[in-house]
């Protein structure tokens, strides 16, 4: 008896010790919650539809010294933290995550965006995931939006959502922005969309969407009053019907083999413009010339013959306007049948540059292009 206590107490011991390493490596491990790059929701609702939020950074996981100090550090918080931050989102769904990237969105490349697609694709092509939400910073969201709305191949709901305030700030605007996301992912309604952006509980197309105010937290406003709908605690009002091509419909599928995209150059255009630029670009290699012109997409003489020579030598020149609304007109001060220049129609210059590199991987045709720049 004495001799089995004995081997139980050692064998307890051991096990009690084993216990206390493990939880020690377990600790260390884990190193913080902001290490963890993935979420699954531990109670799932049958009833609910299953949402994965994917993280890039920005300021939506900003944090800053205080809640009123004027600088912060964006991407600094985790999945998990993004997440647990907003529990009422399990309410609407369930919920898994993934941190993709923990980057400023200054610092978005091609190559994140090829791999954010497949990342994207791969989630959606399972039967039991009903949408995605990506969280990402504003400065460029509005091209990651566009860039996923031509190259995904998946009509369910896929929103990006951002913040202006970091999350550390009093009246952050980054919780009831990510609630409104999952909502909306969650709904039936933003099926067959294309990429959608949620923020300040205006819900705006990838297409039309831009950043208008460096600070201020209504900063995403459509170009040309485009708004696709509103959402307000989650409940959405849908206001229009997007016409343009996208996700499946576009053509543009990124194949598993994509690595790489052409590279188009945007040129801000000016008084006293030399065409030097325009044939520098030409000379380094881009594969295509976006011209953010003035007015009606317009240009200096000295830039326009610039464009005709790059357009001789087989680079595509898009006309686009540095004002942000209003539709460039084809002939009217510039003679594009002759010169072979596509208009950008009413897109901005940095979704010209998105739908040029796409549509350049098909032709270089400027009658196609053109019809390209109608229709997406
Ligand atoms: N409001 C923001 O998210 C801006 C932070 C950062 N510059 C970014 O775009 O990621």
């Amino acid at each position: 008896m004495h001799y089995i206590k004995s081997h139980a107490q050692a064998a307890f011991m051991t096990a009690l010790s084993f216990a206390i390493v493990l939880s020690v490596v377990y600790v260390y491990a884990q190193d913080s919650v902001e290490s963890q790059t993935r979420y699954e929701q531990p109670d799932p609702k049958p009833d609910l539809p299953n949402i994965t939020i994917i993280a890039t950074g920005g300021t939506i996981a900003g944090v800053g010294e205080s809640n009123t100090s004027a600088t912060y550090q964006p991407g600094q918080l985790g999945i998990v933290t993004l997440i647990e931050a907003v529990p009422q989102i399990k309410n609407v769904a369930n919920i898994s995550g993934i941190q993709f990237s923990q980057i400023s969105s200054q610092n978005m490349t091609d190559d994140y965006l090829i791999k954010l697609t497949h990342q994207v694709n791969e989630l959606l092509s399972h039967s039991d995931i009903d949408g995605v939400v990506i969280t990402h910073g504003t400065d460029t969201l509005e091209e990651t939006a566009y860039f996923l709305n031509l190259a995904v191949d998946s009509d369910k709901p896929i929103i990006v959502v951002g913040s202006m305030r970091p999350a550390t700030s009093l009246s952050a605007d980054g919780p009831l922005n990510l609630y409104n996301a999952v909502a909306l992912a969650a709904n039936p309604q933003a099926k067959g969309k294309g990429v959608l952006v949620a923020m300040d509980d205006l819900v705006i197309a990838a297409r039309d969407v831009t950043k208008r105010n460096v600070h201020q937290t209504d900063t995403f406003q459509s170009a040309n009053d485009n708004y696709l709908g509103e959402i307000n605690y989650g409940d959405f009002r849908e206001l229009r019907i997007i016409s343009k091509k996208h996700t499946v419909n576009s053509g543009f599928t990124l194949s598993k083999d994509t690595n790489s995209l052409p590279r188009v150059a945007i040129i801000y255009a000016n008084q006293n413009m030399s065409g030097d630029i325009i044939r520098s670009a030409a000379d380094l290699g881009y594969d295509g010339l976006v011209i953010a012109g003035v007015g009606d997409g317009n240009m200096s003489e000295s830039a326009l013959d610039a464009v005709k020579d790059v357009i001789q030598e087989g680079v595509p020149v898009v006309r686009a306007s540095r004002i942000p609304s209003g539709f460039i007109k084809r002939n009217n001060e510039i003679n594009d049948d002759e010169i072979g220049t596509v208009t950008a129609d009413d897109l901005l210059p940095q979704k010209a540059r998105i739908l040029l590199k796409f549509a350049i991987t098909k032709t270089k045709n400027p009658k196609q292009l053109q019809e390209y720049f109608y229709n997406y």
